[in-house]
């Protein structure tokens, strides 16, 4: 074939070099940003971006939820050249997450998150499915699986006892009361630790660097994730590498002054009781190193802390606009208690409305509006569906959550629906129950199912049956108008964002319900001490 002339001219071959170089990089930002062949549906894409201009950078659960109500209970998005499927329906997710589990249970391993924050698989939320992911999960199951996680009661109640008396004390710090016995009940149970405020450097230093992290691991985490060529550029215009290590430093200052605190302490032959002791003394039997016995203690308290906060900052909210479930609440602790005892777990049976408000607070404000990424490791068909391999899939709680068909006036507050029917929704579903619909599915479902579930609902029972057993709580009344004070509940204005979601502080005025029962928490706090005074004692 002749060469046309002009290419052989020094100015013609650079520009036609130059020319090409144009059209490779076109045709290499291009390609794969538009919806494969039986992609599931999705909205229309654009060349280079995909549908990355219509996700937006603030609560996206919102946008996902509004095209599920378009597309169905399984659709598509392009973010440049990454697919991703976001599920709303149950059969779908029963399918996909739990029947084929084998290959719906991995991790997205981004550049940020995996390779900086959290390199060489030590972090559980950036670790494909494999030996070590289910090694760290059968120890979770040791500790906190059923059957085990009754050794942690005795935190769980006697930090919810010392949280009503926190609260007594100082009401205007609730919020902070309420985060830091989060926290607490994890650092006992697995470091050994009380921190006797939140202003405790462990409690702060978790809560800074928890929100941080919630950034980076949301689905609008930083661009680099997204255009993976930027991993190339600088440090000098790459602020999200430079915020990244920020994170990973704050991450290790804390793991590891947790993790060295137990060594030191063992050595010297002195025992709490804890996770981590446990993990230090059975290194032969599992194999993990110091590292990743630091990472798989510290993760429980990432993972615990605020989405239990979180819950329970929730229905502090939701007794407040919906003023009627305290009432039934109360009436059920106190036809159980009386004024004299707090409620406790073994209570539960007899309880069906608190059980019923747990349910609901998860329906309510999911702290995981669009659960936590899970990879495809193979290509798979659902129903005419082509998912290729590395596909990213989110399950829309929110969009469950509100969806109309399956609930009655979801935007409201209604324990009810869970005892009416056991699994909330406004139809019969126990027929579905034979096909292997769940009671609730925030804490996910399949092989990634959340490990600290039961933990999760212990905490949060004890907590709720005590705090409507002690308090009435209300909105306060402005002293200017005479009036309540407006309670925003919206997600949009009342909720910060990030992968996880918790109410901003709102005013709340709590007001023990008398003097007995100022006197029994009194009582019942005398014997939680007996809980904390290994610890040092705490303070209220
Ligand atoms: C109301 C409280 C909680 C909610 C709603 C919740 C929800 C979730 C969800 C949705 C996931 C992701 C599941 C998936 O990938 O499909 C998850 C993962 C996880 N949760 Fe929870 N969680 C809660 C409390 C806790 C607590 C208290 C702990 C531990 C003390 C915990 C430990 C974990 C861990 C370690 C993972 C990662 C599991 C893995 O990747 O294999 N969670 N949680």
């Amino acid at each position: 074939m002749a060469i046309p002339i002009f290419w052989t001219t020094a100015p013609g071959l650079a520009l036609g070099v130059c020319l090409a170089s144009f059209v490779a990089t076109i045709i290499y930002f291009t390609k794969g940003t538009s919806r494969g062949k039986n992609f599931p549906p999705g909205p229309p894409t654009l060349p280079i971006l995909g549908n990355m201009h219509l996700v937006p950078q603030e609560r996206p659960y919102l946008k996902f939820t509004e095209w599920a109500k378009q597309y169905g209970g399984i659709y598509s998005i392009k973010i440049a050249k990454q697919t991703i499927v976001l599920i709303s329906d149950v059969k779908i997710l029963k399918e996909l997450y739990d029947k084929r589990g084998a290959i719906y249970s991995s991790r997205p391993l981004p550049h940020i998150g995996a390779e900086i924050v959290c390199p060489d698989q030590t972090h559980i939320i950036y670790m494909p499915y494999g030996e070590t992911s289910r090694n760290y999960r059968a120890q979770y199951h040791q500790f906190m699986g059923p059957g085990k996680v009754e050794q942690i009661l005795p935190w769980q109640s006697a930090e919810s006892t010392l949280l009503l008396k926190k609260i007594a004390t100082s009401p205007d710090r609730y919020y902070e009361h309420t985060m830091r016995m989060a926290t607490a009940v994890i650092l006992e149970s697995v470091f050994g630790v009380l921190p006797k405020d939140y202003d405790d450097p462990e409690v702060t230093e978790l809560w800074t660097v928890q929100r941080e992290f919630s950034e980076i691991l949301a689905l609008t985490g930083p661009p680099v994730d997204h255009f993976p060529f930027l991993k190339w550029l600088p440090d000098i215009v790459s602020p999200w590498r430079i915020h990244a290590r920020s994170v990973r430093a704050m991450h290790r200052k804390l793991y590891f002054r947790l993790l060295n605190l137990n060594k030191a302490r063992m050595e010297k032959g002195e025992r709490y009781g804890t996770f981590v002791e446990k993990l230090i003394d059975d290194k032969p039997k599992h194999g993990l190193s110091d590292e990743r016995i630091a990472y798989v203690c510290a993760t429980l308290m990432e993972a615990g802390s605020d989405t239990t906060a979180s819950q329970a900052l929730d229905f502090m909210m939701a007794l407040l606009a919906f003023p009627d479930v305290l009432k039934k609440a109360q009436e059920e602790v106190d036809r159980v208690c009386g004024t004299s005892r707090l409620p406790t777990l073994d209570d539960r049976d007899q309880m069906p409305y608190i059980e019923a408000c747990v349910n609901e607070v998860l329906r309510w404000r999911p702290p995981l509006p669009y659960g936590a990424p899970h990879l495809l490791m193979k290509d798979d068909w659902y129903e005419g569906y082509f998912m290729p391999k590395g596909t990213v899939l989110f399950q829309v709680q929110w969009a469950m959550n509100m969806d109309e068909n399956v609930y009655e006036k979801p935007q409201d507050f209604m324990p009810e629906r869970y005892i009416r029917n056991r699994f909330g929704t406004k139809f019969n579903a126990e027929k579905d129950a034979e096909t292997g619909r769940k009671e609730q599915y925030g804490f996910g479902l399949g092989r990634k199912i959340c490990p600290g579930q039961w933990f999760a609902r212990n905490t949060l029972f004890v907590l709720f049956a005590k705090l409507v057993w002690a308090f009435d709580m209300k909105v306060p009344t402005d002293p200017k108008t005479g009036k309540p004070v407006p309670l925003d509940t919206d997600v949009r204005t009342a909720f910060m964002d990030g992968l996880t979601t918790t109410p901003f502080k709102f005013p709340i005025e709590f007001k023990i319900r008398s003097k007995a029962h100022e006197e029994a928490l009194n009582t019942d706090l005398v014997a939680s001490d007996k809980i904390f005074a290994k610890y040092g004692g705490a303070t209220v």
